[in-house]
């Protein structure tokens, strides 16, 4: 009973310390709004919201002001609160007469090294000035799946993630990709897991360096996938653990759009772990066609893979299905087999969540042994495939039958 007390003050102690930081974060960017010279008087703050280190304002700026000045006045000003990124919506307001808008949907990172504000991305277009009057304000808010073009070349996006580290995600990812690729697919993969890129060591090709061709990277060919990963652009043991969120955005878009992709059927992303500010970035923009979700039988791990299925909720991925990694243990002396790690987790977070559960996997020592040789199961023993390809083989099959279901429409009605 005094616990739960306890624990409930502190509850609420922590709601309202994080309601007054962001009262304090609004009046600060209300200060830079009142201050700020062109069409002052005109200018507003119609709402604010504040996340983690990003704060999201919608705005009314009068014609004169110039929006990459107020968000680099803003950034100045809620950094000292500990603020990184700030994302505008903005309407313009004409001088005299009715409204025309702008629109900004591109989160704007703000500096974390010198504390000043970059100039935002050019994308940003002015609407033409001598538009009529009487037209209402239209404004774009941050991009949501339906707002994003499906890319021109690839036909299916799939996220790999995990709410927590270790959980095998990785090596689920390079032999999903690979049982695609056996079922006839053209496959890539782009490894975006900045924490710790590993997917050149499991596809065999460390070390090697994509091309440059007009300004554009070449994925690494291996075993006959398109892989790109954020670890081939690294040097030796420099990985970018501190990379805070912009940053690392910004250089994982980077990868995904600065990249000459052949035609593809699938592109499999290897997230990074958890459910962070980069996730749910990267999760806004690439339009992604469904999420697999990885996950171990622990307890731990499968609430964080619940924060990873609400994750994809709220930005409108579906979530094709749960792998469970590591469900049973077989051991390789005497036959036994045992749920090391709890057993139906997996089932029935796909229960909850009326999700399917495309398979489970056992903890073999061989799926690790494949991995670290950079020959993953599903095309170990010269492409036979080892007694554990077939669980991956499996997963792919249930991917492949349900994937029609999440393709994306384009503009011209044609569904990929
Ligand atoms: N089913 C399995 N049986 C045995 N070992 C496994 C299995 N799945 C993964 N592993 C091993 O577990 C370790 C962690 O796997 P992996 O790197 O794929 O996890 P991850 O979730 O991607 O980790 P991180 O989040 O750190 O990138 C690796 O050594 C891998 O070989």
């Amino acid at each position: 009973m005094f616990d739960f007390i306890k624990k409930t003050i502190h509850k609420n102690t922590l709601k309202s310390e994080d309601s007054q930081q962001a009262a304090k974060l609004e009046a600060a960017a209300k200060e830079v709004m009142a201050n700020y010279p062109q069409g002052r008087g005109r200018n507003e703050l119609i709402k604010f919201q504040h996340h983690g280190d990003t704060v999201t304002l919608d705005l009314r700026l009068d014609e004169s002001a110039e929006p990459e000045e107020v968000q680099r006045q803003l950034g100045l000003k809620l950094k000292p609160h500990g603020i990184e990124e700030v994302n505008l919506n903005i309407t313009l307001l004409p001088k005299a007469t009715g409204a025309k808008t702008m629109s900004d949907n591109n989160a704007m990172p703000v500096s974390s090294t010198k504390g000043s504000g970059k100039t935002l991305p050019k994308t940003i277009d002015a609407a033409p000035k001598t538009a009529a009057a009487a037209e209402p304000p239209i404004t774009k808010r941050a991009p949501t799946q339906s707002s994003l073009q499906p890319h021109p070349r690839i036909k299916h996006i799939l996220v790999v993630a995990s709410g927590k580290g270790g959980v095998g995600k990785s090596t689920t990812t390079v032999n999903i990709a690979l049982a695609l690729q056996k079922l006839g697919n053209k496959v890539g993969v782009l490894d975006a897991d900045i924490y710790g890129p590993s997917m050149p060591s499991m596809l065999g090709v460390e070390g090697v360096k994509p091309q440059l061709e007009n300004e554009q990277f070449v994925p690494v060919e291996a075993h006959g996938l398109a892989m790109l990963s954020i670890g081939s652009l690294l040097d030796g043991d420099n990985t970018p653990v501190a990379w805070r969120g912009p940053k690392a955005t910004g250089a994982l878009m980077q990868l995904f759009n600065q990249t000459n992709w052949p035609m593809l059927d699938y592109l499999v992303i290897d997230m990074p772990p958890g459910t962070g500010d980069i996730q749910l970035t990267l999760a806004q923009r690439i339009p992604v066609t469904g999420a697999v979700i990885v996950t171990t039988p622990q307890h731990i791990a499968l609430m964080d893979a619940q924060k990873g299925i609400e994750m994809f909720n709220k930005t409108s991925i579906p979530v094709i299905g749960v792998v469970e990694n590591m469900a049973l243990h077989t051991c390789s002396n005497c036959g036994h087999t045992e749920a090391i790690f709890g057993a139906g987790g997996g089932e029935s977070i796909a229960k909850e969540y009326q999700v399917p559960l495309l398979g489970q996997l056992p903890l073999a020592s061989d799926i690790r042994a494949q991995a670290d040789k950079g020959v993953p199961s599903v095309i170990a023993n010269e492409g036979q495939g080892d007694d554990y390809a077939q669980f991956y083989l499996d997963i792919a099959t249930n991917i492949e039958a349900n994937i029609a279901k999440f393709a994306k429409k384009r503009d011209d009605g044609r569904i990929f």
